[in-house]
């Protein structure tokens, strides 16, 4: 932080093509405002009961407030102001990390381009779980803006964001997401892009992709609420096919293709499972990968490789695993590349290839 904006960005694209090659059909770098972007917070819930901080802990496991935080989008960053008033009206008790006691452990919020919200708690046990779902008026009453509320229970003392176990308050189950010109249905537990305006640019490129490709089917692996899938189909694209772990992801692209295909004659599937073990003998023409910063990993690039899609988009978090994905995949070559800036005021990155076959 601190770094004029432009030079970040010449310093990321320099790292990205240095690690990739300086010699590819780079475009220009896709860039958007460089604070106030986040459509999400992920606070950690520190402090004493009435008196609680939204933020991170410091290294003595003490709560840091960071609800003052630049990063956050406006209508965002004015919900998180409102939160610690919340939690005291709430009488919620604070998880004490090193004590083990109290209950709140996080508080996870989403804000759509529309305005509204998901607001989720994150507690040790059902204890307080009862207080939450009695006090849903005052929620309301706070943040009108909730359009989705829930409670998730995440019992382990382990430096675990969420757990398993999700209870949702509210009659709406999803917080719709509009990109361009497709609404994602975002319910809890499920991925979603960070930085939505980058993320409307890096799904119109992989768009562009597609209509010049015309795959007739588009596999979409690590398909998340499904971006990728739903920005092909009908643009190139009639039958898409979505693989993802998370199962409330897959409830949610499921939901989101049925409103936009109806009326239509596009087919879509969704797939509950590990994305690596997919791929059977009969590929698409494109493949779409976007991966955690793990990547593909050797197993999945050398069975592309083997199996042989006529294209592959690979989206990628982390240009160090992507250029080692790529070591596995000798029968394709980059002819396009694209660093999306998702993540400004930090050294991380998106970087967007769309690679085809050579033999
Ligand atoms: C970077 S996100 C991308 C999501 C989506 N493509 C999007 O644009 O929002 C990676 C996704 O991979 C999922 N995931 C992680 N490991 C997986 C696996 N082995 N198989 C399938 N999906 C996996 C995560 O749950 C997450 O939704």
């Amino acid at each position: 932080m601190g770094e004029p904006y432009a030079d970040q960005v010449r310093r990321k694209h320099a790292v990205v093509a240095g690690i990739l090659g300086a010699e590819l059909p780079w475009s220009e770098p896709t860039t958007g405002p460089e604070s106030g972007f986040r459509n999400k917070a992920k606070l950690v819930v520190g402090g004493r009961r009435g008196a609680p901080t939204l933020g991170i802990l410091d290294g003595q496991q003490r709560g840091v407030d960071l609800t003052r935080c630049g990063l956050y989008e406006p209508g965002l960053a004015d919900i998180v102001q409102r939160l610690p008033q919340l939690v005291t009206d709430l009488e919620l008790t604070p998880y004490d990390v090193p004590a083990r006691t109290g209950e709140l452990k996080h508080l996870l919020i989403t804000h759509s381009p529309d305005g509204e919200a998901m607001i989720r708690f994150v507690l040790r046990s059902r204890g307080q779980a009862t207080k939450i779902a009695e006090k849903l008026d005052i929620i309301r009453a706070a943040l009108p803006e909730a359009r989705v509320v829930s409670i998730n229970l995440q019992p382990e003392h382990k430096a675990i964001l969420e757990g398993p176990e999700e209870i949702v308050l509210t009659e709406h189950d999803a917080l719709p997401m509009r990109v361009n010109d497709v609404v994602l249905q975002l319910r809890t537990q499920s991925f979603f892009q960070t930085n939505t305006h980058i993320a409307a640019a890096l799904y119109a490129q992989a768009r562009e992709w597609t209509s010049r490709i015309r795959p007739e089917t588009v596999l979409d692996l690590y398909c998340g609420v499904g971006g990728f899938a739903l920005h092909a189909l009908g643009h190139g694209a009639r039958r898409v096919i979505g693989v993802e772990v998370s199962g409330e992801a897959i409830r949610s692209a499921r939901q989101s293709a049925s409103q936009l295909a109806a009326g239509t004659t596009y087919a879509h599937d969704w797939h509950v499972g590990d994305a690596t073990e997919f791929l059977t003998e009969t590929v698409p023409d494109l493949v779409v990968v976007n991966p955690p910063r793990r990547g593909i990993g050797a197993d999945l690039a050398r069975r592309l490789d083997d199996h042989g899609p006529t294209h592959v988009l690979y989206s990628s978090c982390n240009v160090t695993t992507l250029a080692r994905d790529m070591t596995a995949m000798g029968n394709y070559r980059i002819v396009s590349a694209g660093l999306f800036d998702m993540f400004p005021q930090t050294d991380h990155h998106e970087v967007m290839v769309l690679l085809a076959r050579t033999s």
